[in-house]
């Protein structure tokens, strides 16, 4: 989506441009959680977590069911108290000063908070009155909204009547009626089909172009591929990783060559030159064609076709494979696993 324009507050000196936003001495930063835990009983859902976010940056958590990640929000958004540890959003203190921090977030849960007894339009222009501004200003703020969320042609039909995609936009509006500066998005496209999901990541992405934070819980490292400037793991309220996307694939993941070779004894012959350039070469057993040799640098690529070509084997297809997120969740998720707690 295009041309997004963030909504200005509803209120005087209310939403996103009062406020310090940003603590003292928090610089840039709009989020800010520094060793949290919080307990429930014997469950430790959040075990000293730190992560932090500048202000117009995408932070994504990412994690399986139960690795902490609501439970964060929760925290960040002042609905839970923590058990120990500091946290703070657009400067703001989340123990002392939560009234602050909830005048200037939006928040777009699992769960939509849009009555569904009421048209789209209603919905927004309820919680545009709500938050202090006259009818008017109500109706125009819901028009502006409803249009850049493209929602207009559905905009008098009751959300009850709603596909999942279109009601996901109608709970991320409703949240940005007051102008949050940070947005809270937890697992907003779980569930959606490929191209409701494209359209909300283009939201989010305008929103972002516009100055916003977005804190974004996912179980999707695709989501957290494409939007998030930084990515924090985590696994059993602990964080395994952090860093960009790319900074996570360098850590955990390898560059592969995935080979695919002429003539019966074509794997046999390359694994062995492979093996003797100092490669470790995986496949080509049971008749099978196909090499997989994981690589350093793409210079590597040259000293795999020359050893090839020494050995007089030639490949059919040669594709060069960068570590995907996948990759990276699945050996943290391993490791993690196999760690003692
Ligand atoms: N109110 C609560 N009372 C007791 N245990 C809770 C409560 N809320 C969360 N937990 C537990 O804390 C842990 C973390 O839960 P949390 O909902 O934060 O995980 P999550 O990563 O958001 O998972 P999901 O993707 O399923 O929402 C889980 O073991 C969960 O059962």
């Amino acid at each position: 989506m295009s041309g997004l324009v963030m909504p200005t507050g509803t209120r005087s000196g209310a939403g996103a441009g009062s406020g310090p936003d940003s603590g003292p001495g928090g610089g840039d930063q709009m989020i800010v959680a520094e060793g949290v835990s919080k307990a429930f009983g014997s469950v430790h859902a959040l075990d000293s977590v730190s992560v932090s976010a500048r202000r117009g940056t995408v932070l994504a958590l990412l994690g399986h069911n139960g690795a902490g990640k609501t439970t964060l929000v929760n925290i960040l958004t002042t609905s839970l108290p923590l058990s120990s540890g500091r946290a703070s959003v657009a400067g703001y203190d989340v123990t002392r000063e939560p009234f602050e921090i909830r005048r200037r977030i939006g928040l777009t849960g699992q769960f939509a908070s849009v009555d569904t007894q009421l048209s789209g339009r209603d919905n927004l222009v309820l919680i545009a009155r709500l938050l202090g501004a006259g009818r008017r200003a109500a109706r125009s703020r819901a028009d502006d909204l409803l249009e850049l969320f493209e929602l207009t042609t559905v905009a008098d039909r009751r959300a009850s009547g709603y596909s999942g995609g279109l009601r996901r936009r109608l709970d991320l509006a409703v949240s940005l009626v007051g102008g949050p500066r940070v947005i809270f998005l937890d697992e907003p496209t779980t569930g959606l089909d490929p191209s409701s999901r494209l359209k909300l990541w283009e939201i989010v992405e305008g929103l972002v172009q516009q100055g916003a934070t977005v804190l974004l819980t996912t179980q999707y490292l695709e989501e957290a591929d494409r939007l998030a400037d930084s990515i924090t793991v985590l696994s059993a309220g602990k964080v395994v990783a952090s860093g960009t996307a790319d900074e996570l694939k360098a850590t955990v993941g390898r560059r592969t060559v995935t080979l695919t070779l002429d003539g019966a004894d074509a794997p046999a012959r390359a694994g062995a030159a492979l093996r003797g350039a100092g490669f470790a070469p995986v496949g080509g057993e049971d008749g099978t064609r196909g090499l997989v040799v994981p690589i350093d640098t793409t210079r590597d690529i040259a000293n795999v076709v020359r050893a090839l070509d020494r050995a007089g084997v030639e490949a059919t297809e040669l594709t060069f494979g960068e570590p995907t997120l996948d990759d990276v969740y699945l050996t943290l998720a391993e490791q993690h696993a196999r760690t003692p707690a």
